[in-house]
């Protein structure tokens, strides 16, 4: 478990993170969510006691930091930056740690099966492409069978079996107990690695919640309708009392609605429909109308915004 209180970091005047408190519960994976320069790389550093909070506090299963005897067998992190020394093979890599921390060398063998890399433990690292460096990273992390793991944006550049054995790997984690955390800008992989999230915009936090319920919250419902007698339907809908969107691709869109009153006033006026599915917005929308105030740099938006509540009058 990992527990904030009130944690805050400034730099100068610059607040990168401001009096967090939540807790990142075992068995699930929490996604960690913000947009660029929310302060979830710093907030990241001070649970692995890196960097100094100017305020508040991180427990990890209980303990501060500094305050955990062997803090590899408690807390495992991959964190972006690449730190090892290119000149030694992977079973050295991870053997000087495994010596310098007192976990013992079987436990190199071990993690080298569990990521995949057994066959290239000889290899010096310098020759690894992308995928094998992450590997080995996670190896690291999961070296002093931690019961806390911490990993930031793992999938960044990776290749789609890597994406894919990486969420796995997490899941399982996170299935066997562990604590897992993990920061990421892919929202559709967030989407099915994260059970439940913690978003962060300037440095404080937006929400702790479901993955389920986060969607449900900030992100609209609607149905979606495809009919080849599209200003019928827009007539019947009209006089039904029914707001519409159309969409640029000219199909129409209900906020709100239910499919199957939709579908009975079709039929009831016989127009034919090709379409007629309920939707929910993806967690990327989601994210986005939650943080919208809270993103630092805009980029000027060029695209309209879309025409909700469009009153469509009849003869229009
Ligand atoms: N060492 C530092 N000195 C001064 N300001 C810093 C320092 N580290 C981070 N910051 C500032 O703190 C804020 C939070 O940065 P941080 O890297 O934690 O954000 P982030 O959410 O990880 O961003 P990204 O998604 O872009 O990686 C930013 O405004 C950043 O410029």
């Amino acid at each position: 478990m990992i527990e904030l209180a009130g944690l805050t970091k400034r730099y100068g005047e610059k607040v990168a993170v401001d009096r967090l408190t939540f807790t990142v519960r075992p068995g699930v994976v929490t996604g960690f969510l913000g947009p660029n320069g929310a302060g979830k790389s710093t907030t990241m550093r001070m649970m692995l006691g890196l960097d100094r909070p100017t305020a508040g506090e991180v427990r990890i299963d209980g303990r501060p930091y500094d305050r955990l005897k062997d803090p590899l067998t408690s807390i495992g992190a991959l964190l972006e930056a690449k730190a090892w020394h290119g000149g030694r093979s992977a079973f050295h890599h991870l053997l000087c740690l495994a010596q310098s921390n007192g976990i013992p060398r079987g436990r190199v063998h071990e993690v080298l099966e569990t990521v995949g890399l057994a066959a290239v433990a000889r290899k010096k690292t310098k020759t690894f492409s992308l995928g094998m460096g992450r590997r080995l990273g996670i190896a690291a992390a999961l070296l002093g069978d931690p019961r806390v793991l911490l990993f930031d944006e793992p999938v960044n550049g990776l290749d789609p079996e890597g994406i894919h054995w990486i969420r796995t790997l997490m899941k399982s984690l996170a299935a066997q107990g562990r604590t897992v955390f993990v920061s990421s800008h892919l929202m559709n992989e967030m989407a099915v690695t994260a059970d439940h999230l913690i978003v962060i915009g300037r440095g404080r936090l937006l929400a702790d919640t479901s993955m389920a319920e986060f969607i449900r919250r900030n992100a609209r419902s609607y149905v979606r309708i495809r009919t080849p007698e599209r200003e019928r339907l827009l007539d019947v809908l009209h006089e039904a009392g029914v707001t519409v969107v159309e969409t640029l691709g000219g199909d129409v869109e209900v906020a709100d609605g239910k499919a199957e009153r939709i579908g009975e006033l079709a039929a009831q006026h016989r127009i034919v429909l090709h379409e007629l599915s309920p939707r929910q917005a993806s967690l990327e929308e989601a994210f986005m109308r939650l943080t919208a105030q809270t993103v630092e740099y805009h980029a000027q938006d060029e695209t309209p915004a879309p025409r909700w509540g469009a009153d469509r009058r009849k003869g229009n």
